[in-house]
């Protein structure tokens, strides 16, 4: 049986990790691009359907970090935390993982919706790299699937692990960074007021961080979102500054 709910996924990790490669085996020739609207980045969609269920996924950017250090970070960041993808599939290179753990880390801060996806397993062997995967699903907190993108390997286990995640047949327990002293005082200084000011329909201890860290570009993408997150309105502008705090 069919239903007319389409469940949207994003594909976000480094740049090379093999994003597109899964997306084009996931979407095959159901996919189009075009542009981000007001962003020289490409905007790729694709849609797929799995055990009837109809899936929208988007490519997203390939970046090192999702902060606002480019039109790239930007979008990436925007659509985790705006769109609200039912799932993040974060698609890490199995030959790179240190390096790459640092964006994985990322979004485990933004939402609990996540799915690390081990791509490039195919090259960690020839590598004689062995990962525990068991393990690092653990550490992480969320299911970490093992898969070969241009090999089609494990695509079976990914489908049916995002299935698993949209129906909420599987709990999440992100790991969170914790920070220096001084960093967590000021995260729970900020915490109630970005509370009081967005709800609780956005990660505010990621938002604390990103304040403190002086990201103004985050407070832009908040006032201009149509429903007009910033409960208070206009006087909670673009100009305070976490920095004081
Ligand atoms: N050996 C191996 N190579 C892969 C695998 N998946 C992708 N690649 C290769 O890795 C390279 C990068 O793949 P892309 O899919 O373009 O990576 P991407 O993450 O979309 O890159 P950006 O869009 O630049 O962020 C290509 O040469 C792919 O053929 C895999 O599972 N194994
Ligand atoms: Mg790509």
């Amino acid at each position: 049986m069919t239903n007319n709910h389409e469940y949207t996924i994003a594909l976000a990790g480094n740049p090379n990790t093999g994003k597109s490669t899964l997306f084009n085996v996931l979407t095959g020739l159901r996919q189009h691009t075009g542009n981000w609207p007001g962003k020289t980045v490409v905007h790729a969609e694709g849609f797929f359907t799995y055990k009837d269920e109809q899936y929208r996924i988007i490519d997203l950017p390939g970046t090192y970090s999702l902060y606002s250090n480019s039109a790239d970070e930007e979008v990436a960041r925007d659509f985790i935390i705006f769109a609200k993808p039912d799932v993040t599939l974060v698609v890490l290179d199995a030959t790179a993982l240190e390096r790459n753990l640092n964006l994985a880390l990322q979004v485990l801060e933004m939402t609990d919706r996540v799915i690390v996806c081990l791509n490039l397993m195919d090259e960690a062997k020839k590598k004689g790299i062995i990962i525990d995967i068991a393990k690092l699903s653990k550490k992480l907190g969320v299911p970490v699937v093992p898969i070969s993108a241009r090999n089609k390997e494990g695509i079976d286990e990914l489908l049916e692990t995002i299935a698993r995640m949209v129906h909420g047949e599987i709990q999440t327990k992100p790991t969170k960074i914790s920070y220096s002293r001084t960093i967590e005082e000021k995260i729970a200084k900020l915490l109630p007021l970005v509370k009081e000011v967005i709800g609780d329909e956005y990660p505010a201890r990621w938002i604390a961080l990103r304040l403190l860290d002086g990201d103004t570009s985050l407070l832009h993408a908040l006032q201009s979102q149509p429903h007009h997150l910033l409960k208070g309105g206009a006087h909670y502008g673009c100009h305070c500054s976490a920095k004081s705090i």
